[in-house]
């Protein structure tokens, strides 16, 4: 070997090539030398009753899904509920290709949804008259890298990519709790650029980009993204009502889950029941970010319904 470490990419440990058409035989092979500092230590594919971590590398083709109303498009569901009753949100990663997308993308009108862009470009149109089926007069977004999309329930609004290359988005959608002389919160549209991130008391390495108010009762939902520069933490188990979907955007980290630290990396999903208790740390060598769902404001449900 030369002085020089090598280094690994890990998708070539993935050695059991899809290519591969004849019935020969293929053996991971270590090649030695030094992994990048970037690279995790841990297989971490979890299904517990108080959280999951879903890898990034569970991610692959086989298991995408397709919605009606849509073309040019597949889907990873990340989080639905499970027991009928306890869970609030579901959650997928969304890529369109070019040409796709769809003028009928919901079809619950009881639902409220965050649209977050990760990759490629958008076009939203939110509003538009009645009947004209494809969303019509709606006022038009362009959403790329950062996008940020509130779509209260019953809005009209459409989705499609327009430009050549292939869009990935984050659809975060629940059932919104409505309240008696409470009004639901409007649309809106933004990007994290334009958002200036709220530093957590007492440390300028752990903050939170908030795009509602967080005092906003007529919210139930928030999401939002935290960010930690290398070596910042959650100094202590957060133990609360309100579950959470967590989408790693940037870095790695060891995050506490109920009883168990686990490593995970840009790309890794994480759902945390209510009362689920967490934090985490933050080694570097980089920024560790992640997109936050939680549920808010509302009563405890006294388990009467399902919701
Ligand atoms: N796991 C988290 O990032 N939790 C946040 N501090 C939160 O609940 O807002």
């Amino acid at each position: 070997m030369s002085g020089e470490p090598a280094t690994h990419d890990p998708a070539s440990l993935a050695t059991t090539s899809s290519a591969t058409t004849s019935r020969e035989a293929t053996y991971f092979a270590p090649r030695g030398g030094l992994p990048p500092q970037t690279q995790l230590t841990t297989e971490r594919a979890r299904f517990t009753t108080s959280y999951a971590v879903l890898p990034a590398r569970t991610m692959t083709d086989i298991v995408t899904s397709r919605l009606p109303h849509w073309t040019g498009m597949r889907m990873w569901v990340l989080a639905r509920p499970l027991s009928g009753f306890a869970e609030t949100f579901s959650q997928y990663v969304v890529e369109v290709s070019p040409g796709g997308g769809s003028d009928r993308p919901e079809l619950d009108p009881g639902a409220e949804a965050v649209l977050f862009v990760v990759d490629g470009e958008l076009e939203l149109t939110v509003g538009g008259s009645e009947g004209d089926g494809a969303g019509g007069e709606g006022a038009s977004y362009g959403l790329g890298p950062g996008g940020y999309a509130f779509l209260p329930p019953g809005e009209r609004w459409t989705l499609h990519n327009r430009s050549a290359a292939t869009a990935t988005f984050h659809w975060i959608r629940k059932a919104y709790e409505a309240v008696d002389g409470v009004d639901a919160p409007e649309a809106f549209v933004t990007n994290e650029r334009d958002v200036a991130p709220t530093p957590m008391p007492g440390t300028d390495a752990w903050s939170t980009t908030r795009f509602v108010d967080p005092d906003d009762v007529r919210h139930d939902l928030h999401v939002n993204i935290v960010t930690f520069e290398p070596g910042g933490a959650i100094p202590f188990p957060e133990t609360h009502v309100m579950e959470h979907g967590l989408y790693v955007l940037e870095g790695k980290a060891v995050y506490l889950l109920n009883e168990d630290w686990v490593e995970v990396e840009a790309g890794d999903f994480m759902w945390l029941r209510a009362f689920c208790p967490q934090a985490c740390y933050a080694g570097g060598p980089g920024r560790f970010r992640y997109l936050l769902y939680k549920d808010v404001h509302r009563h405890a449900h006294l388990g009467r319904f399902a919701r």
